[in-house]
């Protein structure tokens, strides 16, 4: 049932100065009234007012607080919306919760305040999908591609591609209503097919600009290869301490660890484990280069690491010939003995500013990325793929002359999939799932 009353507490349960317990809801005047020394009904949507909260059995004062009051239909679910802003200790914003549900609320379920903003028209489902980013993230690009996403910059892409496609259909479809004009259908088929290259062309654009935000949401794989003993281990460390939050954050990753994650400026790296190579200094040195092979292969980017205080020999030389192909830096390491022309670093005094400036300057230019518009996760990823598969089969078929009804259950399917990329076709167990990702309380 939509229009029970729901409450949970919307902010972090911990000690802080202030919490917040959200009530959404038909209802949800009454409920607070029940519990709060004063009436709110009576007051303008998005006001905030001063009060206490009562136990209404046993006539206790439970807090001092503020509530904001926001009246149905302009608010965040589209309810009836009540915020206790009470005292930020863990009892009293649970003894708050506690009378809210005494007093006619239900428990919220994860996310069910977005859901219901969804369900009410409120926003989109990217728009929901852009919260819980919006929450989850950690760095500023990520925040970055949320707050664009919130402000709908997924609808910005979908729409023309959606626009473009109805336009498509409304051009089959006369030739379905009125077969018997075959010139319309000529000239039609002519004009349609055309159109569908030039949509499968945003597609193909829109998927592109949708995997680069993909690597930069989700970090690059990186790759650090060199000999036994060039300072891979010191290497990996220091750049593990440039950003020790990180590394503790990791569920089972310590320092000693070879794998962990490094916070660029504009990107997140996520160091591969080497351990292979790592622990082959007692084994013959082909091993090695096995290692460096299959660990390459997982690599978007390899630190090809050289001991600068030796000249470069046969497997240095291997080593440079099997990441020729990758993306790749070049660093030398032990500069504290010698110098090479390129990146130096000494790894053991995390000495390593080069290679750090070397990385920022190398993704640079993905600052901008976070700015344009673009598809945000793998599921509207997955169902661009499959609207451009259906419109590939839809010119296919149009280009076989087949039956237009045939080619209008492709263009339907596409356009269903376009469709459920804003969450306007979709299912009920996609919108559970999703929500049930979300915090409570959001
Ligand atoms: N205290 C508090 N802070 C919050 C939220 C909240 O719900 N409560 N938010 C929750 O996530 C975010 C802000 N998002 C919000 C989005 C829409 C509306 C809202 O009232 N929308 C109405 C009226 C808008 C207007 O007056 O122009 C509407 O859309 O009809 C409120 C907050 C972050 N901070
Ligand atoms: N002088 C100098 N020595 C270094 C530097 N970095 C590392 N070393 C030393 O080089 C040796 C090997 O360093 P590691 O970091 O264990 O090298 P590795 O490449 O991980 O070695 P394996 O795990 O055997 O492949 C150690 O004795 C380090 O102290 C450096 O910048 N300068
Ligand atoms: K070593």
């Amino acid at each position: 049932m939509l229009n029970d009353s729901i409450a949970a507490i919307s902010t972090a349960l911990q000690q802080g100065a202030i919490s917040i317990v959200r009530i959404s809801g038909d209802e949800a005047f009454d409920i607070a009234e029940r519990i709060l020394t004063i009436s709110i009904k009576d007051k303008p949507t998005h006001t905030i007012h001063y009060g206490f909260v009562v136990d209404p059995l046993s006539g206790d004062s439970v807090d001092e607080v503020m509530v904001s009051v926001f009246k149905a239909p302009k608010t965040f679910t589209g309810e009836n919306m009540v915020e206790i802003n009470c005292h930020g200790g863990t009892y009293v914003t649970k003894e708050v919760l506690r009378l809210c549900l005494e007093n006619g609320a239900r428990m919220a379920n994860r996310g069910e305040f977005s859901q219901r903003a969804f369900l009410n028209g409120k926003m989109d489902l990217t728009k929901a999908e852009a919260i819980h980013d919006m929450v989850m993230a950690m760095d500023k690009n990520n925040a970055r591609m949320a707050a664009n996403a919130l402000q709908g910059s997924v609808r910005k892409v979908m729409d023309p591609l959606l626009e473009k496609l109805l336009d498509i259909i409304a051009n089959i479809e006369v030739n379905i209503d009125y077969p018997e004009y075959d010139d319309v259908e000529m000239l039609s088929v002519e004009t349609v097919i055309p159109k569908c290259k030039s949509l499968l062309k945003d597609m193909d654009e829109v998927l592109r600009k949708a995997n680069s935000g993909k690597v930069l949401k989700e970090g690059i794989k990186t790759a650090i290869i060199g000999k036994p003993n060039v300072g891979k281990s010191s290497l990996l460390n220091a750049l593990l301490e440039e950003d020790k939050a990180i590394v503790s954050d990791i569920e089972g990753t310590t320092r000693d660890m070879v794998e962990g994650s490094v916070r660029l400026d504009n990107v997140t790296l996520h160091l591969i484990d080497t351990a292979g190579i790592r622990n082959s200094e007692d084994v013959i040195e082909k091993i090695g280069i096995e290692k460096s092979k299959q660990i390459l292969e997982e690599a978007e980017l390899v630190i090809v690491l050289f001991d600068g205080s030796q000249p470069l020999d046969n497997l240095d030389k291997e080593l440079l010939s099997i990441t020729e192909d990758k993306d790749r830096l070049l660093v030398y390491n032990k500069k504290d003995i010698k110098r090479y022309e390129g990146i130096n670093i000494s790894a053991k005094d995390e000495d390593i500013d080069e290679l750090m400036n070397a990385l920022n300057k190398k993704y640079d230019e993905y600052h901008e990325a976070y700015q344009v518009p673009m598809l945000q996760n793998e599921r509207q990823l997955a169902l661009m793929q499959n609207a451009r598969q259906a419109l590939i089969r839809a010119v296919d078929a149009l280009e076989a002359e087949m039956e237009l009804d045939l080619v209008t259950i492709d263009l339907q399917s596409a356009y269903y999939a376009l469709k459920e990329i804003l969450g306007e076709v979709s299912k009920d167990d996609l919108l559970d799932t999703l929500f049930s990702k979300f915090c409570l309380g959001k």
